[in-house]
């Protein structure tokens, strides 16, 4: 990864291939075994059944922003040519000042046109989150924050305390139970990722139950991990916002030769082949490999208990 995103460098995966077309299964590496059950259904239904009808053929995405400096935040904007970006903020070891900057920078770029959206992964306290958001608000004019505490009973008093809107992402898709959202009324948005929460069909009844607007987004994966993103926001009834799926820009390769790139903000809706021609320079060394194939045997050995049960 040419920039730091989410405390990592390298971004690792397992991809299947069946019936249906490739399948992308990359848990990220802090992730145990039995939080990694979904992330598998994803990719096997990908490779196995493949994805329900499309009832349109392209998707609206957003600029992801990382926690970089404001001139180079300023630079991903123009370069993606996106009028929505997601700018993160809260990261550790930075400042309120930090974040304020980058937004400033970001809605420069875009002007009263575009939309800015915020996203703190859970790193602010209450109090925290409703300065920041004040501050941010006032130079950003946000969309909508994102993930602003780490729990659901936290995001519930921050959008009693903000005019912003609030969208939950690890609220559903690392939680238990992700209709605690709605039950709550933590938030107005929510975030919907594709393996995390076990393939498009288990994403779209989500959608279904939880009754509010949503954003697909990806979780930094390849292009063929990205298609899954791509098919549960083209099978959305609807789709209000920019989706977080345009994230090949964060990659430092990919896995074909025609990878799922933005054009104008715009991502279109299609299947993606793996080409053994771009594998070479993203492909993982001998022990890498193993530790993957091990990983999926572990997994696929849960799941399996799982189905029986
Ligand atoms: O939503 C986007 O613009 C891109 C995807 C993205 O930001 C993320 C993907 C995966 C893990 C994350 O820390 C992060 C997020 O929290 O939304
Ligand atoms: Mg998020």
């Amino acid at each position: 990864m040419p920039v730091r995103f989410r405390g990592i460098h390298r971004r690792e995966g397992l991809l299947m291939r069946g019936a249906a077309g490739w399948g992308e299964f990359s848990p990220f590496l802090d992730y145990d075994d039995e939080e990694c059950v979904p992330w598998l259904r994803a990719a096997l239904e990908a490779a196995h059944d493949g994805w329900p009808e499309p009832v349109r053929d392209r998707v609206p995405v957003n600029a992801t922003v990382p926690a970089v400096g404001p001139e180079q935040a300023a630079q991903i904007v123009r370069t993606s040519g996106a009028s929505t970006a997601k700018v993160k903020v809260a990261e550790r070891g930075q400042t309120l000042a930090d974040d304020v900057a980058r937004v400033e920078a970001v809605r420069d770029v875009l002007g009263s046109g575009g939309r800015v959206r915020v996203d703190a992964n859970g790193g602010w306290s209450v109090d925290d989150a409703v300065a920041a958001v004040k501050a941010l608000d006032a130079v950003g004019t946000l969309e909508y924050v994102e993930q602003p505490c780490a729990s659901v009973e936290e995001l519930a008093l921050v959008r009693r305390r903000v005019d912003v809107p609030v969208a939950a992402d690890e609220s559903i898709r690392r939680a238990a139970d992700p209709y605690r959202v709605r039950d709550l009324e933590a938030a107005d948005v929510a975030v919907l990722k594709v393996q995390p929460l076990g393939g498009v069909r288990a994403c779209l009844r989500v959608a279904e139950e939880i009754g509010l607007p949503v954003v697909v987004s990806s979780a930094v994966e390849s292009s063929v991990g990205l298609a899954a993103g791509v098919a549960l926001a083209a099978a959305l009834p609807e789709l209000p916002y920019a989706c977080g799926l345009g994230t090949t820009s964060l990659l430092g390769g990919d896995v074909t030769s025609s990878p799922l790139d933005p054009v104008d903000g715009w991502l279109p809706v299609r299947t993606v082949d793996v080409e053994e021609a771009a594998l070479a320079d993203v492909a993982a060394d001998a022990a890498t490999d193993a530790a993957w194939r091990a990983r999926f045997e572990r997994v696929d050995a849960l799941r399996r208990a799982a189905v029986a049960r």
